[in-house]
This record gives structure tokens, C-alpha cells and sequence, in this order.
């Protein structure tokens, strides 16, 4: 703490690039920062030089000596007892996905009015720039671990809006391992540590993938050499949810996003991922950090695909439009350029601005809303869960998750929300867009249009036969199979390889070849795979009618009274 005012650190983090656009008003942080006995505080009279105080403000008397009686500490050192509570709790709980990562503060400008399509404000007006923090991640390692290692690379946007904080918490993919949210934590449980032993459990990676058959167009990206790519500079990114985009006629349209790396993007080979690995274990966050401190252009272009809700009908289209493990084809839903995404400054604190930030798709402002897909919906729920958990109960008013322009709660009291007081009205134009689904009972029932059938792996068919060159796809066999021999069940090797069967026979085939003394022929393979689809799947609950599809039609009935 310090009790000069000249020396007191900037407030809100966002809040500098909010001044650097020419835009800050507002100061809701006030710039405390607990600063741990390296604070100053005025001194005597006339004298202007700098004392050490305590987290208080009080003046230290001494740095080098405990209070004591005759020796031994006494429990009235206040000092003493602060200093090392202080270091003690200086960490928060760690996430517990994306640990590993780190971030910069910069804007979002947008380049083309979206207007008709959503009345969302940071998209309204060709040239408007919105403050952004983002955090870039690794999914599955622990917080200290090297940041080159295999997995899903995380790409989080906060948004400091006009109407509230927009996160986007996207990845450098377009696909995720699972749609189902029971089987998320699995997702992560299946590619950390295993509790007993604290070592990586790739029986328990194969088992997953072997056995959900939707996490294999993901498993492909994971281990082509998208898993481990040349930092966060040089990746995409991708909202991979079906978000909706509603305009202020009420009228809505589905929309994915892609931020296009302008730097170009590229990835390690594994051997090289590896060598980073020891090399310098902060490459990552190292190459970001450097390339903002030189000035260096770092910069996304924001695309977005549209589809119209009577285009989204799983059964014309072959796949559903609402599920994560999905794309959808760019020469059917083209990408159409609408904004800029620029980073440009360095963060002040790691642990306040980085550690501290709190992501959550459920962040979303007026003229964006949630689709029907039950991931995304989950996650909206489950990350303030996570949040509370990690930072707090009061982790929203930390200066870098504290919206700007918050209105909520009455008369200061941010806690209390009175509903009838001319002092906090609702705003009349921010509902939700009724949307209708296709049915109207709750059970467990799937009602992904593709499971069960070889339709689950035709992207990922396309991925690897028509979009990967041959280099890319000798580096994913490679990749695969290192790992894979690994796994000391053969029966996991065997029913993950009938997966990569599904997608292509040359690509199970080509994985095969390389497993060093492989306990089972590939015949066993080939036996298999034609159940392959329902692997893991309780046949009861998987589609069989018409309405067993994820449907998203604006509602036919009137929902509203006018
Ligand atoms: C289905 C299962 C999933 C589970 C159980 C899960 C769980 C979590 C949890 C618990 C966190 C830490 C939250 C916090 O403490 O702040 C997290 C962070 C994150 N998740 Fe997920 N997640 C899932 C799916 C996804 C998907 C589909 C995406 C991308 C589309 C994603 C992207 C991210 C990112 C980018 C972060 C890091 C945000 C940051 O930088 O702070 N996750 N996840």
C-alpha cells in the first residue's frame, strides 16, 4: 500500500487502454494494490523521502527484526503476523483447466458495421474500439509447466462493452473432445494427471477417445501439430460454440467466430515442441511478452460465419449446427471480415491482471445469446462455479473482471439488487429472443442428429483426406503413435485405432505401422469398426425419431405481452 499519492499505481487495468482509445470516464477500482511491505508513506513533517509500511499504511520500524521476549516471536508482531500471511495466501487456487498461460491488454476495433445482424454495441459502427483483456492458455497441463507441450491452446477475449463485460473463451480449434457436459470434466480427468501416481495416464487418454467417438475430429487436431503450436502469437482463434446474434428487431441469426492470426499461422513438429520444451519452457508466453515490450504488431482478424435458423436443420445439413464437435463448411457458411483484434500492452501484475481474470461464456451482453447446444450451456453455469471456488465470492469487483460500466445494485450497495426502485430500472430492450426447440420433454435422450452413425466422422474424413497435405498427415501418424505405444492396454489401442479406422482405414493403418510390437493384429481392428460409433454409448439414449435433433427455430407462438 502507498499512502503518497503520487506514487499510487494506475486503477483499472482495462480501464489504461480505455485512456489510450481516448474513452475512460470511469474509474471503478480506485488502483488499491496490496503491495506487501513495498509501499512508502509520508514522513515526518518536511521531509519527503519514502518509508516502508505495512499492507495497512503503517510505518514499518524495522525490516530486519521480529518483536520478541527474549528470543522468542510474540503473537502481538502484527508486522510479522501480516508478512507472512500475506506470502502465504499471495497465490489464489489455481485454475483447474488452463492453468498454464498468460495475457495482454489491447482492443477490439470493429471494421464493418454489424448492426443488422445484431444490436450488440462493440459490433455497431464501422471504426468502434472496445478495451480487451486476453489470456491465452494451455489446457491440460499444470501452471508451471512448459508452455509447448501437447494440448488444446485456450484463447479467451474479455470485452469491456458499453452494456457489461462479452468473454469469449474459445480455443485455437474449431472442435471440442465432447458435447455431452457430463462427460467435460472426463475430458480433462482422462489428459491430466493420474491422482494415484501424479503421471500422465495415456491409458486413460486413449480409453476416452477410444470410446467417445465424437472426440476424434478434436483428438485429430490434438495431435496433428495444432497441438503444439509456435506460441500464442501463431495461432487462431476460435469461439467453436454456436452463439446467436440477435438485432433489435428481435430477429436472429447463428454465428462462429474466427480470429485469423495476422502473424501468420504456424506450428512446432513434435521434435521441436519437444526441444522448447527444455529449451525455454515460457516460449509462449516469452515470445508475446517480447514481441508486445518491441512494439511489435500483434493482431487477430475477427470473422464470423452466418446461418440463417431455417438453415440449421441437422438433417439437410449432415451434421448438427448446435454441436461443438463440429464445424461448419466454409463454402457453405463463408467467413465474412468484421473486426480487428489487437494486443499492445503488457500486463502491470501477473497475479492481479492474469491469475486473477475470470472468464466465463456466460459473460455475454445484449444482441448475443446462447444457442441450443448443451455444452455451451453448461460451461455458462460451471466457470462462476469454478470462479467462486478459485478467487471469491467477490472476484467480479477485481479491477481486471470489473465492468466499467456496471450499474447494477442500488443506492452503492452493490449487493443488494431492489427491483422496484426508480433508482435501478431494468432496461426495456435487452430480453432474450424467444427461440423454439424440438420438443418439450426432459430426459436423457441424445439429440445429436450424427451419433451413432459413420456420419459422426465425415469432417474428420474430409480433415484429414482433403485438407491435410501428406506432410501433415506423416507428422499426425508419427505424433499418434508416439503416444500411443505408450498405453499398455492393448484393448484401448485396439478400439482407438478402430475410431481413427472410421475416419480413414490408411489413417488407423499408418498407426498401426509404427507401434513398435503391437500385441494385436490389425485384423482386430478392421473386426470392430463397425461398431465403433456407438462405442460408449447406452443404446437407449441414442436417436432414433425425427425429433432427435437439435433444433433452433425462431418461436412460432407469441412469447412476449406488448
Ligand atoms: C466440457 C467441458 C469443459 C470443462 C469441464 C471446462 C472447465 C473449465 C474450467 C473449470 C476452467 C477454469 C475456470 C476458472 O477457474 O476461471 C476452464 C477454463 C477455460 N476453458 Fe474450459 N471447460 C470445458 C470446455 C471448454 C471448451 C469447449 C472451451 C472452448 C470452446 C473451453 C475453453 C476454456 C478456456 C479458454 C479457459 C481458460 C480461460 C482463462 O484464460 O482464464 N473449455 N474450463
Amino acid at each position: 500500500m502507498t499512502s503518497k499519492s503520487s506514487d499510487n499505481p494506475s486503477g483499472h487495468p482495462i480501464q489504461a487502454s480505455e485512456s489510450s482509445l481516448g474513452m475512460a470516464d470511469n474509474d471503478p477500482g480506485a488502483g488499491q494494490e496490496a503491495s506487501f511491505f513495498s509501499g512508502h508513506s509520508l514522513g515526518p513533517e518536511g521531509d519527503d523521502g519514502t518509508y516502508i509500511t505495512n499492507n495497512n499504511g503503517t510505518p514499518y520500524p524495522d525490516y530486519a527484526h521480529s518483536k520478541n521476549v527474549g528470543g522468542v516471536p510474540v503473537i502481538s508482531d502484527t508486522l510479522l503476523f501480516e508478512k507472512w500471511q500475506t506470502f502465504n495466501r499471495s497465490q489464489t487456487l489455481g485454475r483447474v483447466a488452463h492453468s498454464a498461460g498468460s495475457g495482454a491488454f489491447g482492443h477490439f476495433e470493429c471494421t464493418k458495421d454489424m448492426s443488422s445482424l445484431t444490436k450488440a454495441d462493440l459490433y455497431n459502427g464501422k471504426g468502434k474500439k472496445t478495451p480487451v483483456f486476453v489470456r491465452f492458455s494451455a489446457a491440460f497441463l499444470g501452471k508451471e509447466s512448459p508452455d509447448q507441450g501437447r494440448s488444446p491452446r485456450g484463447f479467451a477475449i474479455k470485452h469491456d462493452t458499453k452494456d457489461g463485460i462479452y468473454d469469449i473463451v474459445g480455443l485455437n480449434w474449431p472442435v471440442f473432445f465432447c458435447r455431452d457436459p457430463v462427460q467435460g470434466p472426463d475430458v480433462f480427468l482422462s489428459q491430466q494427471r493420474n491422482p494415484k501416481n501424479f503421471l500422465p495416464d495415456y491409458n486413460a487418454t486413449f480409453h476416452f477417445l477410444a470410446n467417445v467417438p465424437e472426440s476424434n475430429h478434436a483428438a485429430m487436431m490434438l495431435f496433428s501439430n495444432h497441438g503444439h503450436p509456435k506460441g500464442w502469437r501463431k495461432m487462431n482463434g476460435y469461439g467453436c460454440h454456436t452463439f446467436k446474434w440477435v438485432n433489435k428487431e428481435g430477429q436472429f441469426v447463428y454465428v462462429k467466430y474466427h480470429f485469423i492470426c495476422d502473424q501468420g499461422s504456424e506450428q512446432f513438429t513434435w521434435g521441436q515442441a519437444k526441444g522448447k520444451c527444455g529449451e525455454d519452457p515460457d516460449f509462449s508466453k516469452r515470445d508475446l511478452w517480447e514481441a508486445i515490450e518491441k512494439g511489435e504488431p500483434v493482431t487477430w482478424t475477427a470473422k464470423v460465419q452466418v446461418m440463417k435458423p431455417e438453415q440449421a436443420d441437422a438433417a439437410k445439413l449432415g451434421f448438427d449446427p448446435f454441436d461443438v464437435t463440429k464445424i461448419w463448411p466454409r463454402e457453405e457458411f463463408p467467413m465474412h471480415e468484421f473486426g480487428k483484434l489487437v494486443l499492445d500492452r503488457n500486463p502491470k501484475d501477473y497475479h492481479h491482471e492474469v491469475e486473477q481474470a475470470a472468464f466465463s461464456p456466460s459473460s455475454m451482453v445484449p444482441g448475443i445469446e446462447e444457442s441450443p447446444d448443451m455444452l455451451l450451456h453448461a460451461r455458462m453455469a460451471f466457470y462462476r462455479d469454478a470462479q467462486l471456488h478459485r478467487l471469491g465470492a467477490n472476484f467480479h469487483r477485481t479491477q481486471v473482471n470489473c465492468p466499467f460500466e456496471s450499474r447494477f445494485g442500488c443506492g452503492g450497495n452493490t449487493h443488494y439488487i431492489f427491483f422496484n426502485s426508480s433508482a435501478s430500472k431494468c432496461r426495456p430492450d435487452i430480453a432474450e429472443v424467444p427461440y423454439q426447440v424440438s420438443d418439450n420433454i426432459v430426459s436423457r435422450q441424445s439429440h445429436y442428429h450424427t451419433e451413432g452413425t459413420r456420419r459422426e466422422y465425415d469432417q474428420a474424413r474430409v480433415l484429414y483426406g482433403r485438407i491435410m497435405s501428406d506432410k501433415a498427415r506423416t507428422d499426425l501418424h508419427d505424433n499418434t503413435a508416439a503416444v500411443l505405444k505408450l498405453v499398455t492396454d492393448p484393448d484401448i489401442q485396439t478400439r482407438y485405432l478402430a475410431q481413427c479406422y472410421c475416419v480413414n482405414p490408411e489413417y488407423a493403418k499408418a498407426i498401426y505401422c509404427l507401434l513398435p510390437e503391437p500385441a494385436f493384429d490389425f485384423g482386430g481392428v478392421e473386426d470392430i469398426a463397425e461398431d465403433a460409433p456407438s462405442f460408449g454409448k447406452e443404446r437407449k439414449f441414442m436417436p432414433f425419431g425425427e425429433n432427435h435433433r437439435l433444433v433452433g427455430n425462431p418461436a412460432t407462438i407469441p412469447t412476449y405481452q406488448m
